[in-house]
C-alpha cells in the first residue's frame, strides 16, 4: 500500500498560468511533493523561475523547489504528461491560451477549473466550454472555489478551498494533492452550482468597491451583500436547481472575502469605478485580471433568457457597459435594495 505522501510524489500536473491564483497553487501542490509542470505564456518569466526560483512579477515571495516545479512555456508537454490538468488563465485568455492544444489532448485527464469567470461572448462556463470544445465528461472535471486569495495562501494564512464535483470520489482524490499545515480543502457535489456563484461573486464585489468608491459606508455595504445573496440564489434556483446550503463558505463564504478583502482585485476595480475611474484606466492602474467586469456582461445577456430579478447585476453592467454615471445608477439601486 502506498502512503499519502509517496502517492503524492507521483502525482502529475500541469498548471496552466502564470499569475497570482496559479503561483498560490503551485506553491500548495509543489510542498506537497505533487510534480507540477508548470506553463504561462512569457519565457522571460520562465527563465526567472528557473534561475531565481520566484515568479518575477506575482507572488514573487514565494520560493519554489525545482525538484518539484518545472516552469515551460510549451503547453502540449506539459498537459501531456499530466494526469491532472488545472486552468488559472482569466476566462477571458483561456480560449487563446489552449488554442496550441489539439482536440483530444485532454483525453483521460481530470481538468481542474481555477477560474473564476466564463467564456465571454458564449456566455457559458469554463466546465461546459470544456465539455463542447475538448469533449472533457462532467465526470473528469472539477472546480476550485471557496474564499482564498492567493497573497494569504503565501503568507501561509489559514485557508479553505472547496473542490466542486460531479464525482465526489475524484475530488476527494485532489483534496489530498491540497491539504496542508494553511490549506484545508472539502469536496462537494455541485459542479455548476459554485461554479456560477463565484463568477457573480465578483460582480457583488465591484458593486462593493463601486459603493466604497462613491462613499457609501458599512450600513449601505451590509445591505448590498445581503441582498447580493438573494439574487445569488434567485439566480441559481433558475439555473442550476438542486438542493443546496448557500450558507457553505464555496458560496457565501466567497462571496464575504471578495466583497471585503483589500486584496480583491473586482472590489479594487469597482472602488476605483465609483471614484470617477474609466474602465480602461482602471484596467491599466491595476495591472491585474477583475473577473467580474467581463462576467457582468456573460450574466447580464444570459439573464435576458432566465429574466431572474438581479438589479445588482443590473446596476454594474449600466455602469460598466452603458457609462451610465455611478452615482446616477446606484441612487436607482438604493430603492431597489431592502
Ligand atoms: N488571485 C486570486 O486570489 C484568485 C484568483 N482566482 C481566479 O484565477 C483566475 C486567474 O486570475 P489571477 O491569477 O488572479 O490573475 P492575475 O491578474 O494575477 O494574472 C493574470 C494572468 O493571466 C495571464 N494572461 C493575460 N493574458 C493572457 C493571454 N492572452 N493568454 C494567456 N495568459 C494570459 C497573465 O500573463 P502575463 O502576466 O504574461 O500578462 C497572468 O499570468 C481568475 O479566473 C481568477 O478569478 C480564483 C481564486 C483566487
Ligand atoms: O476569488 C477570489 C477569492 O476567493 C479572488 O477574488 P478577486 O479576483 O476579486 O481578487
Amino acid at each position: 500500500m502506498v502512503n499519502k505522501i509517496e502517492r503524492s510524489v507521483l502525482e502529475k500536473i500541469a498548471v496552466i498560468g502564470g499569475g497570482s491564483w496559479a503561483s498560490a497553487l503551485v506553491k500548495i501542490l509543489s510542498e506537497n511533493k505533487s510534480q507540477v509542470h508548470w506553463w504561462m505564456r512569457n519565457e522571460n518569466d520562465v527563465q526567472h523561475l528557473t534561475n531565481y526560483r520566484h515568479n518575477p512579477r506575482y507572488l514573487s515571495g514565494v520560493t519554489y523547489d525545482l525538484n518539484y516545479v518545472k516552469p515551460s512555456t510549451d503547453l502540449r508537454t506539459a498537459v501531456e504528461v499530466a494526469d491532472w490538468v488545472i486552468l488559472a488563465v482569466p476566462a477571458a485568455f483561456i480560449q487563446e491560451a489552449l488554442s496550441g492544444l489539439e482536440k483530444d489532448a485532454l483525453n483521460g485527464k481530470v481538468l481542474i477549473s481555477a477560474i473564476k469567470g466564463m467564456i465571454p461572448k458564449q456566455n457559458i462556463l469554463i466546465t461546459d466550454y470544456l465539455g463542447q470544445q475538448y469533449g472533457v465528461p462532467n465526470s473528469h472535471q472539477l472546480v476550485v472555489a471557496g474564499p482564498c486569495h492567493a497573497e494569504e495562501v503565501a503568507m501561509e494564512k489559514q485557508s479553505y478551498l472547496t473542490i466542486g464535483s460531479y464525482d465526489l470520489a475524484t475530488a476527494e482524490r485532489f483534496c489530498e494533492l491540497l491539504r496542508n499545515r494553511y490549506v484545508k480543502a472539502n469536496p462537494l457535489e455541485d459542479l455548476d452550482g459554485v461554479e456560477y456563484c463565484a463568477v457573480i461573486k465578483n460582480i457583488i464585489a465591484l458593486a462593493c468597491g463601486i459603493a466604497r468608491g462613491l462613499n457609501y459606508g458599512d450600513n449601505f455595504q451590509a445591505v448590498l451583500v445581503s441582498n447580493a445573496m438573494q439574487e445569488i440564489e434567485r439566480f441559481l434556483h433558475a439555473a442550476m436547481p438542486i438542493h443546496r446550503d448557500l450558507n457553505g463558505s464555496a458560496y457565501l463564504g466567497d462571496l464575504l472575502v471578495t466583497a471585503y478583502s483589500q486584496f480583491s482585485r473586482n472590489r479594487t476595480f469597482g472602488n476605483m469605478i465609483g471614484h470617477g475611474y474609466t474602465v480602461k484606466s482602471a484596467q491599466i492602474e491595476m495591472n491585474m485580471v477583475a473577473e467580474g467586469y467581463y462576467a457582468v456582461q456573460s450574466i447580464y445577456e444570459l439573464n435576458k433568457k432566465l429574466k431572474v430579478n438581479m438589479p445588482i447585476t443590473t446596476a454594474v453592467y449600466l455602469i460598466l457597459y452603458e457609462r451610465i454615471a455611478p452615482a446616477v445608477e446606484f441612487e436607482i439601486l438604493k430603492e431597489k435594495l431592502t
